[in-house]
């Protein structure tokens, strides 16, 4: 590396940071360097090919950071293993390739909660930026989607498209779901995020291999003269300057091939390290809580209560179920000659299971439709206890979205396999659908913080699982909703038995002590440098700049501060177009 000095250096190469770099190296008289603790692994098959997507979740591999949360208390005492990708494109590499949209009010309510100008209407545009929707014929007759400009991109880097392969299971699935009153929507990505629908995902439709910042953002600029990629850069802390009494950033300490090494910024520095990594940075840099940063000998820099807290993921519970055989899944690939064709029919058409990642289609419900009688007032009545006191404005307003019909508080997502639960494995020759609930607005708040001023040390993850009962009565509640779909005529003629939970499990409380056993979250974290007013346990202004520092802005997942009902991977890329077009306004 010739220069060791940049306008920005961004920190952390993943799907928020690759993003904002690409876009402020668009001016070819701006320079940037992006550090990254991870490798380059763009190119490899395991990361391109759609249906290998979900073999990432077996178990921590190199490109993971391996971390385990702290034992949680009401889920048994586990230690989960919560996977983030530590490699260029971050979890954009690693993840399942889903890219949802949540609903307009829920992105309103980061305006209403104090981030002025983030709201639906202002993020519009950015989805459009990031992203070419791609949707044949077929597809628009068979989903009732179409390609609509108002909510649609048709020139960005990542590709959004509908799946290629779907098991013959989503039928009397889609049955079941119209028998028990959800709709069918043709809307779902376009701010009405209620109903059921088909995924879409980030493939690209020529290649049929996955789209992400690594691939669509970074691999087309990476041989551009002011961008710098910086591989194994693991940084350490953002050096900073009391400047007539203003905190300025002047650049990073970083540990590559063991040495510890400093890169200037003249700028800013951009912190872009995920929800888990990025609290621990700034602790690490002396922004913090002033206790727990003493605790550790940390000089305390700015004294930021709500740095590592206020964490919000969607936490979930598995249903398997074993089907007819007339109806297809992935597990067929279990089959090394099954497989075998796949592969050649992937390699040869682009078609078949490989170009997707199993799931093609889920329904997100409010509590109005998927709760037993009587159980929503019960819920509103907790919910109401648990804000009443509470400092934190996230709490509040999701019990606002509880009470509204029209924002949906589950995820009921489908696959055709047999989804890794802990219980059990796929029987050879039988056929398995699973479901994977998720609620969408936990109660329980976790944190993340340093337990030492080791940089190379993973700070500390305590999800607080559980914590409010009221998150486990709502996935009792999806789990019940699931027992009535396959009582419905159509299930009932597809499914032989209900696998996981199983029927061994049968009253309220028994589901309860399932989901405490078999619980996980989706890997969607968040939150944990909110963009909030600094008196409310914000981290980040709507600028995305740190309090108390001149110079330093986040721009990833733990920005957001309220969790909403969609995987997140297409909001943190409209966050991220967002955040460029903020800082080159500023510069
Ligand atoms: C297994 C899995 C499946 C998922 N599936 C989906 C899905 O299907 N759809 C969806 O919408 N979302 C999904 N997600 C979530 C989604 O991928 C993430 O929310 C999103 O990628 C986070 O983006 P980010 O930019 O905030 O962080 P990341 O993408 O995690 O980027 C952070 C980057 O910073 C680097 N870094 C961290 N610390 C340092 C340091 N100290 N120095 C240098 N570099 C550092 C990391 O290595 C990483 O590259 C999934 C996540 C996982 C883990």
């Amino acid at each position: 590396m010739a220069s060791t000095t940049f306008d920005y250096v961004v920190v952390g190469a993943g799907s928020a940071g690759m993003v904002v770099s690409t876009r402020l190296a668009e001016n070819a008289d701006t320079t940037v360097c992006v550090l990254e603790a991870g490798e380059d692994l763009t190119t490899q098959p395991n990361y391109l090919i759609p249906g290998l997507s979900a073999a990432g979740l077996q178990g921590p591999t190199d490109a993971d950071w391996k971390f385990y949360t702290k034992p949680q208390e009401n889920a048994k005492g586990r230690s989960i293993w919560t996977p983030r990708g530590k490699v260029v494109g971050g979890c954009g590499t690693t993840n399942i390739v889903a890219l949802g949209k949540g609903h307009a009010e829920e992105y309103d309510a980061w305006e209403a909660l104090g981030a002025k100008g983030w709201n639906w209407k202002n993020l519009v545009p950015y989805f459009k930026k990031s992203e070419t929707f791609t949707i044949t014929e077929e597809e628009s007759a068979e989903t009732g989607m179409k390609f609509n400009e108002e909510f649609h991109g048709s020139s960005g880097p990542i590709h959004r498209t509908l799946p290629k392969w779907k098991s013959n299971a989503t039928v009397p699935v889609e049955k079941g779901w119209e028998a028990l009153g959800v709709s069918k929507s043709a809307n779902g990505y376009d701010g009405d995020s209620l109903g059921f629908y088909s995924l879409q995902l980030s493939v690209d439709p020529t290649t049929a291999m996955r789209s992400s910042s690594a691939t669509a953002y970074y691999t087309p600029n990476k041989d551009k003269e002011n961008l710098k990629l910086l591989t194994g850069a693991h940084a350490a802390r953002i050096v900073f300057e009391d400047r007539d009494g203003e905190l300025v950033a002047t650049g990073v300490e970083y540990y590559k091939d063991g040495e510890l090494q400093t890169i200037k910024a003249n700028k800013e520095v951009i912190i872009a390290t995920g929800s888990y990594k990025t609290p621990q940075l700034l602790e690490l840099s002396g922004i913090g809580e002033k206790k727990l940063l003493e605790e550790h000998n940390v000089p305390v820099l700015v004294d930021l209560p709500g740095v590592g807290n206020n964490l919000q993921d969607h936490y979930t519970a598995p249903m398997v179920v074993e089907i007819d055989e007339q109806y297809d899944s992935l597990d067929s690939l279990l089959d090394p000659a099954q497989a075998g064709l796949e592969f050649m029919l992937y390699q040869e058409k682009k078609q078949g299971k490989l170009t997707t990642n199993g799931a093609a289609q889920y329904a997100f419900m409010s509590n109005h439709t998927y709760f037993s009688e009587g159980a929503s007032e019960k819920a509103f009545s907790t919910a109401d206890s648990i804000i009443e006191g509470t400092a934190n404005t996230t709490l509040k307003k999701q019990a606002d979205f509880l009470k509204s019909e029209k924002i949906p508080d589950l995820e009921f997502a489908q696959f055709a396999a047999f989804l890794p639960t802990g219980d059990g494995v796929p029987a050879p020759g039988k056929h398995y659908t699973s479901f994977l609930l998720a609620i969408l607005h936990p109660y329980s708040r976790g944190s993340i913080h340093i337990t030492s001023a080791d940089a190379l040390a993973l700070p500390e993850l305590d999800l607080r699982l559980y914590e409010h009962e009221l998150d486990l009565d709502m996935l009792v509640e999806g789990i019940k909703f699931g027992r009535r779909l396959l009582e419905t005529d159509a299930m009932k003629a597809a499914v032989k038995a209900e696998v996981v939970p199983g029927p061994e499990v049968k009253t309220d409380e028994e589901i309860k002590e399932f989901i405490r056993l078999r619980g996980q979250t989706v890997y969607h974290p968040i939150a944990t440098a909110s963009m909030l007013p600094r008196e409310d346990g914000g981290v980040v202004d709507a600028d995305l700049k740190v309090y108390g520092t001149k110079n330093v802005r986040v721009v990833d997942a733990s920005v957001i501060p309220i969790h909403f009902s969609a995987h997140p991977h297409s909001t943190i890329y409209a966050v991220a177009e967002r955040a460029a077009d903020i800082i080159k306004a500023a510069a």
